[in-house]
Formats: structure tokens, C-alpha cells, sequence
């Protein structure tokens, strides 16, 4: 079952900033006038120097099995978590029709949006998500979010009637998001030195979610936040930045807020909170490996086949009870400090509005299906990197991120065993 609050949620009157904007008023109101120390830094000329931006990552040699690209790939998911990709094979054309049809949908008449209301609490229609109280502060941003697939996570009275061709279009492009999303998990298990498919094994039938986020201009975009700082609950997400929008997304490294320049049609990608805390199923998936036949027959060195018998009846008997048990106690010791120690780590990120042009972003969520177990790869566990989260399931961890306001990385706590330089 697609994840839901239990309990109706208070979260005052919340205005439409489009409506807002329309009236161009020199202040923006309360609710949207952030602490001092939230207020963002907003884009400087110039712009920030080369080795401060996010690295690109040519798809094409990916898919050629590019063994540097690959490497490029890995560096940019360790040190950045953040990687622009261009030349992914996906139609120019579909890009340019997803983002009229989302512009349009937007410049819709509010009534005609109201239609496919986002319920307070709820992530999916039309409003704004993961408010969850009266004095929240709220975000410069109208969303649109709909959950794709698989099948059981989409509410089909909320996808809209209008523009024509939207949803026909959302479901074309979210096919070839999923692709490309498949595709760079394969080259990213290939970066770690994992079996290429053991993402797509391991996620069961993925879950996707699109989000289409409208930032009006803003008189005052020194008070406000486009979207509050948070790193997302995915896998990866794939955002596309519609053409000749400002500066807006920033993301959060060596301690400072750096403003994104966007490539014209290239996608941002970012590592989310999954694959930062890596999924445990891997480790059940390659323990038969680990004592494959070829093993056992090693064990009988110059074996006879009655040596060979008693040494396959001593490996069934004891030694694989024995590794059971050691296994089960690991297990047992790791759901305590569970999962991978966020060698790739997801990122903080945020938008910020601009004084006199609107932004148009449109997002993927890939992520795993709900029935999947997380934990650590004991891979990445060793003595110089213990054991930072619990194991648990993605459908847990889901509600708790779509039930909670953005904070930071402050939901990847659900699954934290120590706080300790775990951000
Ligand atoms: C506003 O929504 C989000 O920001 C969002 C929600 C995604 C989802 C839907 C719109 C419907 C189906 C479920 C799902 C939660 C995926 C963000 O998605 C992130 C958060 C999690 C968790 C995730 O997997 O992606
Ligand atoms: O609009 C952007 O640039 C950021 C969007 C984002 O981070 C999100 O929707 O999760
Ligand atoms: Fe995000």
C-alpha cells in the first residue's frame, strides 16, 4: 500500500502563491518569512569558480561501458552526490512537451487546479506538500505530484483532464525515466564493484512518483525559500530544469550553499537516502556465493569422491549450521548498527526564488518497492567504518519521510543508529 498519515492534519491557511504573485505586493506574507539564520544566500555574479560545479557525466560512454566514465560516475556520487548527466538518449522533444504541458498546467485557473487538491498530509495533487502544522513556515513553490508506479501507489482522481495529452505525456516520460534510472544504477553497482543488476534485483518492482514545482518570481526572495533544505527519500532522483529559468537549485557542500548552474538539456541526478543506506538484501543475495560449489569443491583438495562425500556431509552438518548462526548473530549485531556507512551520501539541497523570473522544475523519485528490507552491505562495514543504520523497511521509511516537514537530512534519523558525523 502506497503510504499515508493516519490522522487528519492542521496546517492553517495556506496561500496559493501563484495568486500571490499576481498582485505583485512589495512584501510577501508572514508565513513565508523565514528565521534569520533559514534566509538564503541568493546566486552571486559572478558565478562560482570551475571546481565548484557539480560534475557532468556523459550517458553515451556510459552505455559503452566507458571504464573512466564509470570511475567519474563513482567519484562524483562519492564526493558530490550530485552529477549533471548529458547526452542520456532521452527525445529532446519529450523533454520540451513534459515541460510546456507542466508550465501549462500550471497557468491554469486556480479552480481548475483545485480540482486535484493535495490533501493536508498527503504528498500527491495539487498544493503544497509536507506541511504538517498551523505555524509551519511554507515554501515559494506551488507543487504538482502524482505517484507512477507501481500501479497501487496512483490515485487516478487526481491526474488531470487537462492539458490535453498530459497524462499520455507524464506516462511517456516517466517510461524513459525509469530506463535511464535503471541504467545508472547499473553503472553505479559497477562503480562500487557490484554485480551490475543488484540494484534492480534487489528494489523488487520500483516506486516513482513525478513532482512538478512552480516558483513564481518573489518580491523578496532575500525572506523566502523556493523549497525548504532536505535531501530526498529516493534512490535517485532525476530532475529536469525547465529551458531559460534562473538559477535555483542549490546544494549543500563544504559547508556553504552552492547555486547550480543548469546545462540546457542535461538532468540532474542526485543520490537519495536509500542508496545512501544501503539496502541489506545484498548481503542475503551473495551469501550462497560466498560458499558456491566451486568452493566446496576446493575444500576437498584432491579429493576422492568418498573424501569429497564426507567433506560436503562436514560442510552441511557443521560448517554451514556454524555460518548460519554467525550470520544470524551478524545480523542480529548489524540490525543494532545496521546498514552501510553512507560512502555515497545523499545531499542537502534547496530552491530559492528569483525577484523577477519564474522557475519551473520537474522531478522524479525512484526508489525501491515498499516491501524491501534495508541495511548495510556488509561490504562497506568494516573496523574504520562501524555500522550506522538499523535495518529497515522502505515503506516504513517512505511514510516517515512523506509525514514529516523537509528538514535538512533529517528523516535519514528514522534509520540511524549513531549521530556521530552522520549527516
Ligand atoms: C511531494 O511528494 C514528494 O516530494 C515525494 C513523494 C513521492 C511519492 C508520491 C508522490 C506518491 C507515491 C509515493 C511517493 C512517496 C514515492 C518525494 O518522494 C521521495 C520520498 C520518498 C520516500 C521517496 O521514495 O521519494
Ligand atoms: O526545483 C529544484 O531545483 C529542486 C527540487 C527538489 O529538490 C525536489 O523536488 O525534491
Ligand atoms: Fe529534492
Amino acid at each position: 500500500m502506497a503510504p499515508v498519515p493516519n490522522s487528519p492534519v492542521k496546517v492553517g491557511h495556506i496561500d496559493d502563491v501563484q495568486e500571490l504573485r499576481k498582485t505583485k505586493p512589495r512584501t510577501v506574507p508572514q508565513r513565508f518569512v523565514r528565521d534569520v539564520t533559514e534566509r538564503p544566500t541568493l546566486p552571486t555574479t559572478p558565478l562560482p569558480p570551475p571546481d565548484t560545479h557539480m560534475p557532468i557525466i556523459d550517458f553515451s560512454k556510459l552505455t559503452k561501458g566507458n571504464k573512466d566514465e564509470i570511475f567519474n560516475l563513482a567519484t562524483a556520487c562519492e564526493e558530490w552526490g550530485f552529477f549533471q548527466v548529458i547526452n542520456h538518449e532521452i527525445d529532446l522533444n519529450l523533454l520540451e512537451r513534459i515541460e510546456n504541458l507542466s508550465r501549462e498546467f500550471f497557468m491554469l485557473p486556480l479552480e481548475e487546479k483545485q480540482k486535484y487538491p493535495m490533501a493536508p498530509g498527503t504528498v500527491q495533487g495539487y498544493g503544497q506538500a509536507f506541511v504538517f502544522s498551523e505555524d509551519q513556515k511554507l515554501d515559494w513553490c506551488n507543487m504538482f505530484a502524482l505517484g507512477l508506479e507501481p500501479q497501487y501507489v496512483r490515485n487516478p482522481n487526481l491526474w488531470p483532464t487537462r492539458p490535453e495529452r498530459f497524462s499520455e505525456t507524464v506516462e511517456e516520460y516517466s517510461r524513459e525515466i525509469r530506463k535511464l534510472c535503471y541504467n545508472l544504477l547499473k553503472d553505479i553497482a559497477l562503480g562500487l564493484d557490484l554485480k551490475g543488476d543488484v540494484f534492480e534485483k534487489m528494489f523488487g518492482v520500483s516506486v516513482q512518483a513525478i513532482r512538478m514545482n512552480y516558483y513564481p518570481p518573489c518580491s523578496r526572495p532575500d525572506l523566502v525559500l523556493g523549497l525548504s533544505p532536505h535531501s530526498d527519500g529516493s534512490a535517485l532522483t532525476v530532475l529536469q530544469q525547465a529551458k531559460g529559468g534562473p538559477v535555483g537549485l542549490q546544494i549543500f557542500k563544504n559547508n556553504t550553499w552552492l547555486p547550480i548552474q543548469p546545462i540546457p538539456n542535461a538532468l540532474v541526478i542526485n543520490i537519495g537516502d536509500t542508496i545512501e543506506v544501503r539496502p541489506l538484501l545484498h548481503f542475503f543475495f551473495s551469501f550462497p556465493f560466498m560458499f558456491s560449489l566451486q568452493d566446496l569443491l576446493s575444500y576437498t583438495v584432491g579429493s576422492s569422491s568418498s573424501s569429497f562425500k564426507v567433506s560436503f556431509f562436514f560442510f552441511h552438518s557443521f560448517v554451514i549450521p556454524f555460518l548460519a548462526v554467525l550470520y544470524a548473530r551478524f545480523d542480529l549485531f548489524c540490525m543494532m548498527q545496521v546498514l552501510t556507512n553512507g560512502k555515497y551520501r545523499s545531499v542537502e539541497h534547496r530552491a530559492v526564488a528569483h525577484e523577477e523570473k519564474d522557475r519551473l522544475s520537474i522531478v522524479t523519485f525512484f526508489a525501491p518497492s515498499y516491501e524491501v528490507e534495508l541495511g548495510p552491505m556488509p561490504e562497506f562495514v568494516d573496523e574504520k567504518h562501524p555500522c550506522m543504520y538499523r535495518r529497515y523497511n522502505h515503506g516504513e521509511y517512505s511514510k516517515h519521510y512523506v509525514t514529516n516537514k523537509l528538514q535538512g537530512k533529517k528523516t535519514l534519523d528514522f534509520a540511524k543508529i549513531q549521530t556521530k558525523n552522520t549527516n
